[in-house]
């Protein structure tokens, strides 16, 4: 079968090559392994575990991105005639040179977080929107004295500092998109490093797309479960509206919860299965009143102590 050069730019550009191809060449640029098919290797087998193509960001293949934006004009921009990925939300690119320099310096001393964490217990609770994080995690803090972080309530009280980043953040909650994952990273693990002596933590609402759990896990240590939140989409949507009544959230309101409600689809259960695949996932039916729910949530941490 003939192939015109359109038609072979298509194939490649339908099935996510290019993207993959210039993050793997990104990564070996960054990295400098003395092995590179190993690495290229280990590179593909990655892509498959985050659920394809469509999921490898720019820096996938870096560890602790962001890296210096010289990466893209080494390769320039239009290797395989596409674009640069970008980091979510294209906020990477949007940023200067300085804060470009920043953050690289700021994923260096982030490394320094992961042996402080020893053998501490880190919980992941993830659920959609509105299936009853919070609450319970309200019980757990109660009951077994865990440190919690809400990654949004952490988000909302950035945006209510009025730093420069706020409204551009808040802009983003608003639509149901998700923020840079260095952004919300940076909060998490600054937050962590604040409680030295805490026993252990629950870091609610994250990740939401399984490349914000790798890179957790490379810059601030290894989670220990992951308590999933399950519950059905109607009931979602009935929890938020009445949320809504009262919340004050800006994305509490119909059509944000339906954007939201994707964004978890189509981003956050990939999470759960990657971490099913390590059989890391405690799922409690959250379908049920609170007090119920917790009784199978408190069966979980008994197990722990
Ligand atoms: N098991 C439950 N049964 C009924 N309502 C619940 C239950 N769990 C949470 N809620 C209510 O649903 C709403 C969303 O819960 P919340 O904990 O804020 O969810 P999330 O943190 O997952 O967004 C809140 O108004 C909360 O009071
Ligand atoms: O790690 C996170 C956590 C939250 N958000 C943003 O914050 C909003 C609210 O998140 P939260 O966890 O407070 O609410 P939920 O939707 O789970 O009730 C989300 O829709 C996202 O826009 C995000 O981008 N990354």
């Amino acid at each position: 079968m003939t192939l015109t050069p359109q038609q072979g730019q298509d194939y490649l550009t339908e099935h996510g090559i290019p993207q993959v191809i210039e993050s793997i060449m990104i990564g070996l640029l960054h990295e400098r392994p003395e092995d590179p098919l190993t690495f290229m290797q280990s590179c593909i087998e990655d892509t498959k575990r985050i659920g394809g193509t469509k999921h490898v960001k720019w820096d996938s293949f870096v560890p602790s991105s962001p890296v210096s934006s010289i990466f893209p004009s080494i390769l320039g921009p239009d290797i395989f005639k596409t674009e640069i990925p970008q980091m979510t939300n294209q906020e990477y690119g949007q940023l200067s040179t300085t804060d470009h320099e920043h953050i690289e310096q700021e994923a260096s001393s982030e490394k320094t977080t992961s042996g402080a964490m020893g053998s501490k217990t880190i919980v992941f609770v993830i659920g959609g929107p509105g299936s009853g994080k919070g609450t319970q995690c309200e019980r757990i803090v109660k009951k077994y004295g865990f440190t919690h972080f809400s990654s949004g309530d952490l988000l909302r009280a950035e945006v209510a500092s009025g730093s420069s980043r706020g409204e551009e953040l808040k802009a983003m909650m608003g639509r149901g998109d998700l923020v840079p994952l260095e952004t919300i990273l940076k909060l998490i693990k600054d937050n962590i490093a604040s409680q030295p002596d805490s026993k252990g933590f629950l870091i609610d609402g994250y990740p939401r797309e399984v490349q914000q759990g790798i890179e957790f896990e490379k810059v601030v240590g290894s989670c220990t479960f992951v308590l999933w939140v399950d519950v059905s989409q109607d009931t979602m949507v009935k929890r938020l509206l009445k949320r809504g009544e009262t919340s004050g959230r800006v994305d509490d309101n119909e059509e944000t919860i339906r954007k939201r409600l994707k964004t978890f689809v189509d981003s956050t259960e990939p999470v759960i299965k990657y971490y099913e695949e390590q059989n890391k996932v405690k799922r409690v039916d959250s379908e049920r009143d609170v007090e119920t729910v917790f009784a199978d949530v408190e069966k979980i941490f008994d197990n722990l102590q």
